[in-house]
């Protein structure tokens, strides 16, 4: 590390802000908080997504895996990751019910280009070169930037329409803030004793995810340079 005072995180942040909130402060999530959002885009978020998380259960169990035999990983992160897995069976359900609800079915939906990209670029984190502190630093910014943008949603002054509500909470809800603070801390602590070279991949990595986020909300409103 650079600066011994300065979490890695923290750095980041502030050298990539523009990028992290092209990701929290996206089109698409300002129109959830005015409420001037269109069902339609919605819908293709949800049925996108759902594939997404489908993707993502792998990922975050090679992120656990990894845990388990990083020297450098205590047993508190084996236990968050491992907490982490067993909600995304709940979220799953979640994404069911919501279907439904839209009248959205769930296998016919054709995953489009840029979440086809991003389940890719997961996938390539999942091999046993790829170090803990890279896998688990893009295992955070993944959540943050959802945790980020449906808190947003939560604040004062946002005019989230009633049927939205429910997943401005799933996501911006406080306990899945500090799971992300958590998680955070995990990556600034590994990072603390890495190499400048796996510093260096993990802030490739953190980049790569927040690219990633805008061009999934670009794709659930509809942008056809998306497609
Ligand atoms: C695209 C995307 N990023 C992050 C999350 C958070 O789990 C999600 N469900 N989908």
């Amino acid at each position: 590390m650079t600066d011994s005072n300065i979490p890695v995180t923290e750095t980041w942040l502030r050298k990539h802000r523009l990028q992290y909130t092209g990701a929290t402060r996206h089109p698409f999530i300002l129109s959830i908080r005015d409420g001037s959002v269109d069902f339609s885009s919605f819908k293709r978020w949800l049925g996108q997504d759902y594939i997404f998380v489908r993707s993502f259960v792998p990922f975050v169990a090679s992120v656990l895996m990894k845990s388990c035999k990083d020297e450098s990983s205590d047993d508190d992160d084996m236990e968050l990751i491992l907490g982490g897995i067993a909600s995304l069976k709940d979220e799953i359900n979640w994404f069911k019910q919501q279907a439904s609800k839209y009248h959205v079915s769930l296998t016919s939906i054709i995953p489009q280009n840029a979440n086809i990209k991003y389940c890719r670029f997961l996938e390539s984190l999942t091999g046993s070169e790829v170090e803990y502190a890279v896998a688990i630093t893009a295992l955070w910014a993944i959540e943050v930037v959802y945790q980020d943008s449906f808190a947003h949603c939560l604040e004062e002054g946002s005019r989230v329409p009633h049927e939205l509500q429910e997943t401005c909470e799933r996501w911006g809800n406080e306990g899945f803030g500090e799971f992300c603070r958590s998680l955070r801390g995990i990556v600034d602590r590994c990072l603390q004793k890495a190499s400048p070279e796996v510093i260096s991949k993990a802030e490739v990595c953190f980049l790569s995810v927040v690219e990633h986020e805008v061009e999934f909300w670009n794709m659930s409103v509809g942008d056809v340079g998306a497609v």
